[in-house]
């Protein structure tokens, strides 16, 4: 390795892999369906992976130096690793091929599953809205490079004239994002495997440079965050000996190891004593090393613009900040602080945006032109002269714009009084709900969405595309929510919901309707799969102009009887999934959509709600990786969302709902949101995390989701039923409801009716069995 280092000056650690137009997403959904085979679905890839090469090099990227990233992935990038190094569950090893390869149809069942065969679990990613699938490993998994599809796309881009540098998930991240397959020994870590599955790695990379392959990424994030890294012991020799191991491959392409979302802290200096030849430091979550000297002889990619965010970098700083590892590195190169997977790809597609707002906000493409300011600034400054000027100048230009900042919201957020953070005590409440209410023993109520059909989102595209008139979407929607509570109604379900059609997304729906966010047509972010999101653009004080859900709610309530809950996202999960404004705490923007939700609950009270859910299933998202910052936001995200619901009266039920279940970490504060009923993730668990609830003292309601409604299959009455025993057994029955895991939104009509039907069913047989106190309570 002693010959020239490519000459790269700048470079992005990945970049959006949906296409512009959702090209792979419609592509991989087209063939779940049956609408489209292999080879036209392979095609469509490939044209997306062209498209990005080619543009990535348009942009300054050059095409043959390595800085143009081969990090494309047909629906999650762990799960091509776990194929890549043959680690596929038994329950699919049908799907592997002779020659070691999935092909698209069996990489889909692994992800999706098939029949009883559930897919494998899919979880957040660091603290993003990306979501990744789990490898299963065991003591048995036999670790070999197995599917060399990244190799084929790596030459794919070669033979169309492009050198670029492939990324893979690295082998210490893989093994920390991994659980231990069913039926391993109990206390069974599969980073245990290690030493296995380098092999592997080793093999893959002889493949590279046989393709001819001069710099490959391996992805190591896992070494910035505290809970991934929990309970591991000796991780830093782990990591010194994985990378010796994979440093002294014969003939292998030189490495470059990335640490995004944040600091790898006391695990660079082993990774740094190692021969590798690159590091990528996040340097906007992290920081310049306290010893640089660990960075002698390095190629270090400094990430300073923000692969999270969308707001033009501030150029002069980010340059200095490289500029304090031109020291000691060998080379310093321009980056991303994290892949670009996170914003969405161009921002001058989006025409409808203000112009003044345009002008503050850098995409996905104005991210790598950004990038290669910098890298040619390194070279020479005075070069681009204008554009560090340029970058100056919108920022500033945010500043005093109209709208960044309210006097009178921030006079109303001043005046606030412990008071307001506050509710009478749970058990007040509890007796004034009680006689409000009237509900049963093991309630029942779903989570708010029911299925959004084919037919409302074309009837919402052609409200938006201005062919369908606002009169006739709202009959529309009228007789879609008539639909849903009829269909309450026949099934029995105790606390009606309307059924969301009018969302579009349930934080979208919400920043359309609010003043201070801004929302993209084409600004389209992976979440999962080929599923996708626009977040919405936070970048001024937040005022409701008019009530959102009322009218909803309220015409919901005309058409039944029974309860009605009125529904809400909240404010974390708001910031959480928009592009937030980066010029104040996020506490501070937090307790403002705080108060416009306040004054939501206080509309819906008014006209006559009396049960109303908070959605926070971003609470856990956005905790921080390391320990040491989680009370400081434990106390901003707590605190808004109690100023967003203890306005509510002592007979106003607030519920809230937080779509997993490893909240260990977060128990107290949920406990802390002092909501009247939680709803959580439980029936993958098989309620086992109910006994955490109980022995947490947690006394007010609680909602196990009995189902998994991210599967299409159906539970039967006795399976639920099953889940409620336990339920029971492990919390006091009168705290417990009955619902789903999450919302129906992504599901049909079909398994929803059966499902729902059967959970009734479950509900009723249960609370026969109840001895009569708690059934009359
Ligand atoms: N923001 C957010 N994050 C979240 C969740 C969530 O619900 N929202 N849930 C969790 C899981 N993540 C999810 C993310 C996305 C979706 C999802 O269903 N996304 C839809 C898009 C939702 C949407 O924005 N729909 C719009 C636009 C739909 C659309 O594509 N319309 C067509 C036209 C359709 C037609 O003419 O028939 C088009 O624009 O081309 C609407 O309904 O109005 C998708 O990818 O398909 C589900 C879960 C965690 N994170
Ligand atoms: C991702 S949590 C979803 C909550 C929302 N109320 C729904 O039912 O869709
Ligand atoms: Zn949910």
């Amino acid at each position: 390795m002693t010959e020239q280092l490519p000459a790269w000056t700048a470079t992005v650690l990945g970049y959006p892999r949906t296409g512009a137009d959702r090209e792979a997403k419609k592509a991989l959904e087209a063939l779940w369906a049956g609408r489209a085979d292999l080879a036209s679905t392979e095609r469509a890839l490939a044209g997306v992976r062209a498209a990005t090469v080619r543009r990535l090099n348009s942009l300054g990227l050059p095409a043959h130096d390595a800085s143009i990233p081969s990090a494309f992935s047909a629906y999650d990038q762990v799960l091509d690793a776990a194929v890549a190094v043959g680690a596929v569950p038994p329950r699919f090893a049908d799907v592997v091929g002779e020659d070691g390869r999935v092909d698209l149809a069996g990489y889909s069942t692994i992800a999706r599953g098939r029949g009883a065969d559930a897919p494998l679990e899919m979880t957040k990613w660091f603290d993003t809205n990306y979501h990744y699938l789990v490898p299963e490993i065991g003591p048995g998994t036999a670790f070999r490079f197995a599917d060399d599809r990244g190799v084929r796309e790596f030459s794919e881009a070669l033979a169309d004239g492009f050198l670029t540098r492939p990324v893979v998930v690295g082998p210490v991240t893989f093994l920390l994002l991994a659980k231990a397959a069913g039926g391993s020994p109990e206390g069974f870590a599969p980073i245990s495997r290690l030493d296995d599955l380098l092999g592997a790695y080793e093999d893959l990379l002889t493949a590279y440079a046989a393709a001819g392959a001069e710099w490959v990424q391996l992805d190591e994030p896992a070494l910035v965050s505290d809970s991934a890294t929990a309970g591991v012991e000796g991780l830093a020799g782990l990591v010194r000996a994985a990378y010796d191991r994979l440093a002294a491959v014969e003939g292998r392409p030189r490495l470059l190891v990335a640490t995004p979302y944040g600091d790898p802290g006391e695990l660079l200096e082993p990774l740094a004593a190692t021969a590798v030849e690159g590091l990528a430091l996040d340097l906007v979550r992290g920081d310049v090393p306290a010893r640089p000297e660990l960075l002698t002889g390095k190629t270090v990619v400094g990430g300073v613009v923000d692969g999270h965010n969308v707001w033009r970098a501030d150029l002069v700083a980010a340059l200095a900040r490289l500029r304090t590892l031109e020291g000691p590195a060998a080379r310093v190169v321009a980056g991303t602080s994290t892949s670009l997977l996170h914003v969405p790809h161009d921002v001058t597609r989006e025409t409808a945006l203000d112009e003044r707002l345009r002008g503050w906000l850098a995409f996905a493409d104005q991210k790598v032109s950004e990038v290669v300011v910098l890298g040619r600034a390194l070279g020479d400054a005075a070069a681009v002269r204008e554009e560090l000027s340029a970058s100056a100048r919108a920022r500033a230009d945010r500043t005093g714009a109209p709208g960044v900042v309210r006097p009178e919201v921030r006079e109303r957020l001043a005046a606030l009084t412990p008071e307001a953070f506050h509710r009478s005590d749970y058990a007040v409440r509890r007796l004034a709900q009680e006689e409000a209410l009237g509900l049963p023993a093991l309630p029942t109520t779903t989570i708010g969405s029911f299925p959004q059909t084919a037919e409302i989102r074309r009837a919402r595209a052609a409200w938006t595309r201005g062919d369908l008139d606002q009169g006739a979407y709202e009959e529309f929607l009228r007789a879609e929510i008539d639909r849903v509570v009829a269909l309450q109604e026949e099934l029995g379900l105790d606390v009606v919901v309307h059924g969301e059609p009018e969302r579009n997304d349930m934080v979208q729906y919400f920043a359309e309707q609010l003043d201070g966010f801004a929302v993209t047509a084409h600004g389209w972010v992976q979440s999962y799969g080929s599923r996708c999101v626009r977040p919405p653009i936070l970048w001024g004080d937040v005022v409701r102009p008019a009530p959102i859900t009322v009218p909803w709610s309220t015409y919901t309530a005309s058409r039944t009887p029974k309860p009605v809950k009125g529904m809400l996202t909240g404010p974390v999960t708001i910031l959480a999934w928009s592009f937030v404004r980066d010029d104040q705490p996020l506490g501070d923007t937090a307790r403002q959509v705080a108060l416009a939700l306040r004054d939501e609950v206080a509309d819906l009270e008014a006209a006559g709600i009396g049960v109303v859910q908070v959605d926070e299933p971003a609470l856990r998202e956005l905790l921080p990786l390391r320990t040491g910052d989680q009370p400081a936001y434990l106390d901003w995200s707590v605190g808004s969302f109690r100023l967003a619901t203890a306005g509510a009266g002592d007979a106003t039920q607030i519920h809230t709902h937080l779509c997993y279940s490893e909240f260990g970490e977060v128990i107290d504060a949920i406990d802390g949101l002092d909501a009247d009923v939680t709803s959580i993730e439980a029936a993958r668990s098989r309620m086992e995390v109910l006994d955490d609830i109980a022995r947490a003292g947690f006394a007010r309601g609680i909602g196990p989701g009995v189902y998994d409604i991210h599967s299409p299959r159906v539970p039967s009455t006795e399976e639920i039923a099953g889940l409620l025993r336990a339920a029971v057994a492990s919390v006091p029955a009168r705290q417990v409801w009955v619902n789903p895991d999450c919302g129906l939104k992504t599901r049909g009509y079909a398994e929803t009716t059966e499902s729902l039907r059967n959970l009734v069913e479950a509900a009723r047989t249960v609370r026969a069995e109840l001895p009569v106190p708690a059934a009359a309570s």
